[in-house]
């Protein structure tokens, strides 16, 4: 791998997550605010099995999907992983990437790492990093939309008109590109798989205490669907096909077709 040259090191290090290491008297609400920015990559990356997979192949199946001259969307970009992947893999002439988040804490650093890309690489696709709520955006013909990990966040109210309005700005020949943490309808598979993302956290060096202060940080923000759910309401948004691509344990990756 080639190393970063000094002057273009993004400012912004690689540091292990131990929010939650500490007992906390009162565990309050998780956000994506500066300390969480910090600690990003390997939070995600030791929390979400096949993340890394899952990140690469955005890219892979964005280049089978990406028009030459079009937009295409990352939602929630956080730190802009899928974005770096798209830049990575897409061939397509005359793209434009358009990064999309809410957390200030992260867009700053999203361009910082995306500097850094750009000073290792030469012709990548260029990228406007906006912070924005992706519930009251403009949006713009694309052929290629990537939710990953977030629309776990967003309101359950507002998912399907969310998805319609993804469904209405893609072209013809595109996609959406949506990853979720999944609830399993059946109890005992939700308890099973539940279990064994816990062990998966736990063999990723997380203590029992940062388990559950993390899980009661998350629980009333984050909120997962069943994938009997998801395809339900992206037909109802208007995608004619949903077919998964990706599962590792209670994380998946589904293609939807407009
Ligand atoms: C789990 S992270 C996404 C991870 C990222 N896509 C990746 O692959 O590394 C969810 C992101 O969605 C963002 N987010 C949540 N609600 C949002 C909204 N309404 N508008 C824009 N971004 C939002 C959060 O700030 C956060 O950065
Ligand atoms: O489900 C969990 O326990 C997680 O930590 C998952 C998850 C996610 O899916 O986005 C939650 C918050 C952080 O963004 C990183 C990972």
């Amino acid at each position: 791998m080639r190393a970063f040259p000094a002057p273009c090191r993004p400012t912004v290090n690689r540091q292990p997550d131990q929010l939650f290491a500490q007992p906390l008297d009162q565990v309050p609400d998780f956000v994506f605010n500066e300390d969480v920015a910090r600690v990003f990559p390997d939070m995600i990356k030791r929390s979400v099995p096949g993340y890394p997979t899952i990140v690469e192949n955005i890219g892979v199946l964005a280049g089978q999907f990406a028009q030459p001259g079009s937009l295409l969307y990352d939602l929630g970009c956080s730190l802009g992983a899928v974005t770096q992947a798209l830049r990575r893999h897409v061939q397509a002439d005359g793209c434009r990437v358009i990064a999309v988040d809410n957390s200030s804490a992260m867009v700053e650093r999203c361009r910082e790492y995306l500097h850094a890309q750009d000073a290792m690489f030469q012709e990548l696709l260029p990228v406007d990093v906006i912070e924005a709520d992706i519930l009251a955006m403009d949006w713009q013909p694309a052929s290629l939309v990537a939710m990953n990990f977030t629309l776990q966040f967003i309101a359950p109210e507002n998912r399907l008109e969310l998805l319609s309005r993804i469904r209405n700005t893609l072209l013809p020949g595109g996609a959406l590109i949506l990853s979720e943490k999944l609830r399993f309808e059946d109890e005992q598979q939700h308890a099973l798989l539940t279990d064994l993302h816990i062990a998966f956290k736990r063999a990723n060096g997380y203590s029992e205490l940062e388990i559950a202060q993390k899980r009661s940080a998350i629980e009333n923000v984050m909120l997962p669907d069943s994938l009997e759910q998801h395809r339900e309401r992206l037909h109802t948004a208007g995608f004619s096909k949903v077919v998964p691509w990706f599962q590792c344990l209670n994380f998946a990756s589904l293609v939807a077709l407009p």
